[in-house]
């Protein structure tokens, strides 16, 4: 059995910067992820002028109610969308300044139009320097009223996140009826962080109601990431061995530890304790059909460990996936196919055939998830090797040398 130590959730970790820098007082983030998505948001905070001291395991952020305390700055997102979505909406909160916002090229591409569009309805003077509804963009800030506001989350929940986190620093509240939802658990999250920093979220059905004022510092300890667990698991489940990963149990916030409840219909033995999950499996696997739309950075995870099962494995209501770090459906398919897979795809699912995988160099699109997945394969496909891998940095900078002892460590 290997016991394997898990680094931060990003999303969890970019939540409470958000909810730390909005907070009355100063907050102490225990384990918080270190990797390119929150050094980024950390950088755009120290920007915006918050005070943020990091130790190598707990991260000090001084709480500013008032917003920032610069009132002109230039920040980059990286190609963190977490970073790119939540900070704009913590700046259009300030009282006044001018905060201008840019990101990778890939981050550039991805869509953020119905979020700038919602702030705009709020009343923020937000402006584009090329597409509408793409960084690069400016807020003049003058604070948020507040108010009511209908939004599609169909395309990205981030956009639901960031104005859920915006809403305690209206001077009114938020009242957000929401027509589509992608991603829900991620909404969980949202709530459940909030209610730790001391505010209420009403919901009924598809509307959430966010009273004004209020978050409050606080010490906060941070999970670890479930989608860079999935790895882990799904390597276990495929090459026959035992994993535990302690800090995710039948507690944990976040909905991407159901990655293992797909393992465990595939034919892999999964145990959840209160504070930890353990997968064990023979190796053998079959193949199911499954709607990922709620844990979909788990589908290149399940994608890549497919060929493997005795049958097809197709995976559903996954469009979103092809607005990611890249199109991630398309990705799959193309590296799987010159592994000689066959693969079908179609605007929002994959169905990946049984085969053997062969090695090949995997074409990343500089897709962290695209080079973890498919080092599970080449557990099973030894020689395969990846145009960028060191695209790991945007959430487990340490991956390669972790994979390596996780799977020397657990062989035989
Ligand atoms: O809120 C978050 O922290 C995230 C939400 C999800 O994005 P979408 O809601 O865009 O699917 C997920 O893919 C992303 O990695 C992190
Ligand atoms: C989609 C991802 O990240 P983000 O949307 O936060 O850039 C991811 O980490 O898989």
């Amino acid at each position: 059995m290997t016991v394997i130590d898990i680094p931060g959730s990003k999303s969890v970790t970019a939540r409470a910067l958000f909810l730390a820098a909005a907070a009355d007082g100063t907050t102490t983030l225990l384990r918080p992820l270190h990797s390119d998505d929150t050094e980024g948001f950390t950088e755009g905070l120290t920007r915006l002028g918050y005070g943020v001291t990091r130790e190598p395991d707990r991260w000090h952020i001084e709480g500013r109610p008032a917003g920032p305390a610069v009132t002109d700055a230039e920040v980059h997102c990286r190609d963190g969308a977490t970073t790119a979505r939540f900070l704009p909406t913590l700046a259009a909160a300030a009282s006044r300044g001018t905060y201008r916002f840019d990101a990778s090229a890939q981050m550039r591409r991805r869509p953020l139009a119905p979020l700038t569009e919602a702030l705009r309805t709020l009343g923020v003077d937000l402006r584009h320097e090329g597409a509408e509804g793409h960084h690069p963009l400016t807020i003049e800030a003058s604070g948020v009223k507040g108010g009511e506001l209908t939004l599609d989350a169909g395309e990205s929940s981030q956009y639901l996140t960031a104005l859920l986190m915006l809403g305690p620093l209206t001077a009114e509240g938020l009242r957000i009826d929401v027509t589509e939802l992608v991603s829900a658990p991620y909404i969980e999250i949202t709530l459940s962080m909030m209610r730790s920093f001391g505010v209420e979220v009403t919901r009924e059905g598809n509307t959430f109601t966010v009273p004004s004022g209020g978050y409050r510092a606080t010490t906060y300890a941070v999970e670890p990431d479930a989608s860079t667990a999935s790895y882990f698991f799904a390597a276990a489940a495929l090459t026959g061995r035992e994993v535990t990963v302690p800090g995710l149990g039948a507690d944990a916030l976040q909905g991407d530890l159901r990655f293992t409840e797909v393992l465990r219909r595939m034919g892999a033995d999964v145990r959840t304790t209160a504070d930890a999950t353990t997968v064990r499996s023979s190796g053998r696997l079959s193949g199911l059909t499954v709607n990922m739309r709620d844990i979909s950075d788990t589908m290149p995870t399940l994608a890549a460990i497919a060929p493997f099962a005795t049958s097809p494995v197709r995976i559903e209501d996954v469009a979103n996936t092809r607005v990611k770090e890249c199109d991630r459906l398309e990705a799959c398919a193309q590296n799987l196919r010159a592994m000689g897979i066959t693969v079908h795809t179609g605007p929002d699912w994959i169905e990946i055939h049984p085969g053997t995988p062969r090695p090949t160099e995997i074409v990343t699109h500089g897709d962290h998830r695209i080079v973890m997945s498919f080092a599970v394969a080449g557990l099973r496909a030894p020689g395969t090797t990846y145009d960028d891998p060191g695209c790991v940095r945007k959430t487990f900078p340490g991956f390669h040398a972790a994979f390596a002892e996780f799977t020397a460590g657990s062989a035989g």
